[in-house]
């Protein structure tokens, strides 16, 4: 089993951390949030709450307006003198068209000059954890949307993360594809110890995936209140029609319609 755990390090400390883009959006007020190794947080929150604004800082792809932010004690962009690193996949799998999936994969070990021997064997373990082993040399055109999807979880993968930052990734999927890649992620989490930070709109995810959900609301963008996904892993469909489920799943939608209204009333002011 696999729930919060309050005693292991921080991998992710937020603290005071404020977002105002150039355009004067005030994106996020300033927040304060820590995640603990091996713990699944998801962000949930209406439009426009700063979900991916948080994220996307805490993969150093935007700078904080002020706070801190460390990752193991360290500065985002000093991640690697803690020996970690950090996987970003985003909702769209962005793949090269032109070039194979085995390619596509092995973009992020090319660019980091890694030997062509020991990127071919990382691709290929990263493919049989997203079971495409056989896809190597197939062309993402070739490929299903749930398919491309694992392309792009196998491409963060590859440079062997033990911090995963998904930005609704599996948003644009059928549900039954969803749902299948939401256990497969699990699956993955347990394996590889991942620490896991999961944007994303759906209640049910949330609650199937999470060992805590955060809830953010809008306009500025804020942290409103935190629920613990207190069940056990490994989390199975059954779990999915459970009393359980429908009780946290009930305590979300409160809490979302609360952020939701809070957002609309100050629009309306
Ligand atoms: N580059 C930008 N320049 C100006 N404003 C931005 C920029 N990116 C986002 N915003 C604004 O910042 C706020 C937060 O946006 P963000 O995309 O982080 O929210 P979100 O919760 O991820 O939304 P969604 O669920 O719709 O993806 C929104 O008001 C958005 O319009």
């Amino acid at each position: 089993m696999k729930t919060d755990q309050p005693s292991a390090p921080a991998a992710i400390e937020i603290r005071g951390v404020q977002k105002t883009y150039p355009n004067g959006t005030v994106a996020l007020q300033p927040v304060d949030l820590t995640v603990r190794e091996g713990e699944f947080v998801t962000l949930l929150g209406p439009s426009g709450c700063g979900k991916s604004t948080l994220l996307k800082m805490v993969a150093g792809l935007l700078e904080p307006t002020s706070g801190r932010l460390n990752l193991w004690g360290q500065g985002v962009n000093q991640l690697d003198k803690s020996g970690h690193r950090l996987a970003f996949v985003f909702q769209a799998p962005t793949l090269m068209p032109w070039a194979t999936v085995q390619t596509n994969v092995r973009l992020p070990l090319d660019l980091a000059g890694v030997p062509r021997a020991e990127a071919d064997a990382r691709v290929a373990d990263a493919l049989a954890l997203v079971g495409l082993s056989r896809f190597a040399k197939a062309l993402p055109r070739a490929l299903s949307g749930g398919m491309q999807m694992r392309v792009s979880i196998a491409r963060g993968l590859v440079v062997e993360p033990t911090l995963l930052l998904m930005d609704e990734p599996f948003g644009a999927l059928d549900e039954i594809t969803r749902h299948k890649l939401d256990a497969d992620l699990l699956e993955l989490w347990q394996k590889k110890n991942l620490t896991v930070v999961f944007v994303t709109h759906s209640i049910h995810e949330s609650v199937f995936l999470s060992s805590r959900v955060v809830m953010m609301a809008a306009r500025p963008g804020r942290i409103v209140e935190e629920f613990a996904i207190d069940q056990p892993y490994p989390r199975t469909p059954d779990f999915m029609v459970s009393t359980e489920f429908s009780h946290y799943a009930k305590r979300l939608q409160d809490s979302l319609l609360r952020a939701s209204r809070d957002t609309t009333e100050e629009a309306r002011a």
